[in-house]
């Protein structure tokens, strides 16, 4: 009865907030199984989603909750932060924090179906069979591997191998044999200095039991520059950077994993990092990995092909804190999957932290289990958006000030006017006006960074702009630019508008959220259901269609 009134009510506020809100608060509310209840018994999955929740959503839930009850008040709605497993953090060790809900075993959390047990340790060192002889074949392979059924680590069920080794990717260097190698995967490194742990010097040999028990040397591989200080906050990244310093506050706490989305160069591995650096900065002891999902399945690979699977399990699952970049990645690679898996629920089992960066919100992963869906969405999930032109200048003048350069706030203006996609972008373009200014021995003015973007100015301007359609689609329909901006529904409008951004798109290389900001600050979905919307009229409605062909000849020509 309750699921039901609930899934009406959440469909209902899907249809009132943006995806980005939705997904952030509404989606991870679960209603409580309580037998007998009048009400509807809501649970957070955390007190940061709780907090949010009951000052701005839970009288519009109350609300919704009354209409489908014809307001006769007999279905009263309470919120509460959904019980979890206790488990020690790694970071607590030193008593120095100390979680705050002490529950009973009995409220372990169930992971669909399969109840996790504490972590046997003893599975480390079991022995590993192959009936492949160890040779790596790229192709599907069949290995047993002697491992523990909560875990993985003593299944003998056979795993199917099907992800094949990386191109481009440096060898995996085993943790057990001298080097972690290279995690830089996702080339975030390219300037600050690394927070590395010299590793044993056991080349091509296996660890002995005294190495193992004294653990493991890590490699956090954290860019040193990548602090919430170098950070710059905008409306766009407030929630993850608020959400991440929650983390860096209290790691293993109950945000975990804390899950990072948003487009490319938007500062997720940034603010990733950020938190790595302010855990290690605590505790300089801290075991805190980074590294790019990439990464993981190359290592994961390697050691199969090197009969070292425990090993590796061994070694990511006695970190502190992972934090493992670009998950998408892990899409359709199965092996890579259920390795990740068993992994995922080790750590979090044991109160360490888990960071996941993404390109896209979890449940929009095509290739990837549900069972991990699910579980990215435990914790805290944050969106990263483009950033709005007064963040942009901010980045640029901080970014400008870190180099020692002054940038002008009209010459800042003006850059972040043109770069408006993401923030490496923002960093690339202002990178090449102060080589350009480096050179000339110029401070930087307007006509200097005119001078250094020209090739790219003259680019731009060669591409039919956002603006230019809008003026071209408001005179062929007779309304005013303002109305495609505003957010008038009536179908004289909401029409044009949606055929003023099925061109932006179509003529233009701005992306979705890019052609919604300059729709009167709309959602990027908005934009795809006018895309979709109005290639479907295309192929329907001839007015349409004549539309069209007479605005692409106008604005082409
Ligand atoms: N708010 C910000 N303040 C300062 N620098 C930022 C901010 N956002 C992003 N950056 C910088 O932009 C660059 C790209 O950011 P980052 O690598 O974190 O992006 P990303 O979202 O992880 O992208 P990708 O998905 O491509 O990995 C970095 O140099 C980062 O320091």
């Amino acid at each position: 009865m309750s699921n039901s009134i609930w899934e009406k009510c959440s469909q209902q506020l899907q249809g009132e907030l943006s995806a980005q809100l939705f997904n952030t608060w509404i989606r991870p509310l679960s209603v409580e199984p309580a037998e007998q209840s009048a009400g509807l018994n809501l649970l957070a999955p955390n007190r940061f989603v709780l907090d949010w929740v009951n000052d701005k959503y839970l009288r519009r839930i109350e609300e919704i909750v009354g209409q489908m009850n014809g307001n006769t008040g007999q279905c009263p709605v309470s919120i509460k932060v959904a019980p979890r497993r206790q488990a020690a953090s790694h970071f607590r060790r030193d008593g120095a924090q100390q979680r705050s809900d002490t529950r009973s075993a009995d409220e372990q959390p169930r992971f669909g179906g399969d109840t996790l047990q504490s972590s046997p340790a003893t599975g480390y060192n079991q022995p590993f069979e192959s009936n492949s002889n160890s040779q790596f074949e790229p192709s599907a392979e069949r290995l047993t591997l002697n491992e523990d059924p909560d875990y993985g680590l003593n299944s003998s069920a056979p795993i199917t191998v099907t992800e094949e080794p990386q191109q481009n990717v440096e060898p995996y260097q085993l943790p057990l044999q001298g080097s972690m190698g290279n995690h830089m995967g996702g080339g975030h490194f390219g300037n600050g200095l690394r927070n590395d742990t010299p590793h044993p010097q056991t080349v091509g040999k296996r660890l002995e039991k005294q190495d193992i028990e004294g653990g493991l040397a890590h490699r956090s591989h954290l860019n040193t520059g990548f602090t919430f200080k170098s950070f710059v906050e905008g409306k766009s990244n407030q929630l993850g950077l608020a959400a991440a310093t929650q983390v860096a506050e209290n790691p293993g706490g109950s945000y975990n994993p804390l899950f990072i989305y948003g487009g490319v160069g938007l500062g997720k591995t940034h603010l990733m990092h950020a938190v790595g650096n302010a855990l290690l900065q605590r505790k300089p002891n801290a075991k805190v990995v980074y590294l790019h999902s990439e990464r993981f399945v190359a290592d994961m690979v390697k050691a199969l092909q090197l009969n070292a699977i425990n090993d590796f399990k061994r070694y990511y699952r006695s970190v502190d804190a992972l934090l493992i970049d670009d998950i998408q990645f892990f899409a359709g690679k199965e092996r890579s999957q259920e390795e990740f898996f068993h992994t995922f629920n080790a750590l979090l089992e044991g109160g360490q932290q888990i960071i996941l960066t993404c390109d896209r919100y979890p449940k929009e992963i095509n290739g990837l289990e549900e069972r991990l869906k699910s579980r990215f969405g435990w914790g805290l999930t944050v969106a990263i958006e483009p950033p709005e032109l007064e963040t942009r200048v901010a980045i640029l003048k901080t970014k400008a000030d870190q180099a020692q350069m002054l940038l002008p706030n009209d010459a800042a203006f003006f850059i972040a006017q043109r770069i408006r996609s993401n923030v490496r972008e923002l960093e690339g373009t202002l990178k090449r006006v102060i080589a350009h200014a480096q050179f000339t021995a110029r401070p930087i003015s307007i006509d200097l960074v005119r001078e250094a973007l020209k090739d790219l100015l003259a680019l731009q301007d060669r591409l039919v702009s956002i603006d230019n359609i809008q003026r071209v689609v408001a005179e062929y329909y007779k309304i005013k630019v303002s109305d495609l901006h505003s957010k008038r529904r009536s179908r004289s409008v909401a029409r044009p508008r949606q055929v003023a951004m099925y061109l932006a798109k179509d003529l233009t290389n701005h992306s979705l959220p890019e052609i919604g900001e300059s729709f009167g600050g709309r959602d990027h979905t908005t934009v795809l259901h006018a895309c979709r919307k109005i290639k479907e009229l295309l192929e329907e409605d001839a007015d349409i269609a004549e539309d069209v062909k007479n605005l692409l000849r106008t604005l082409t020509t």
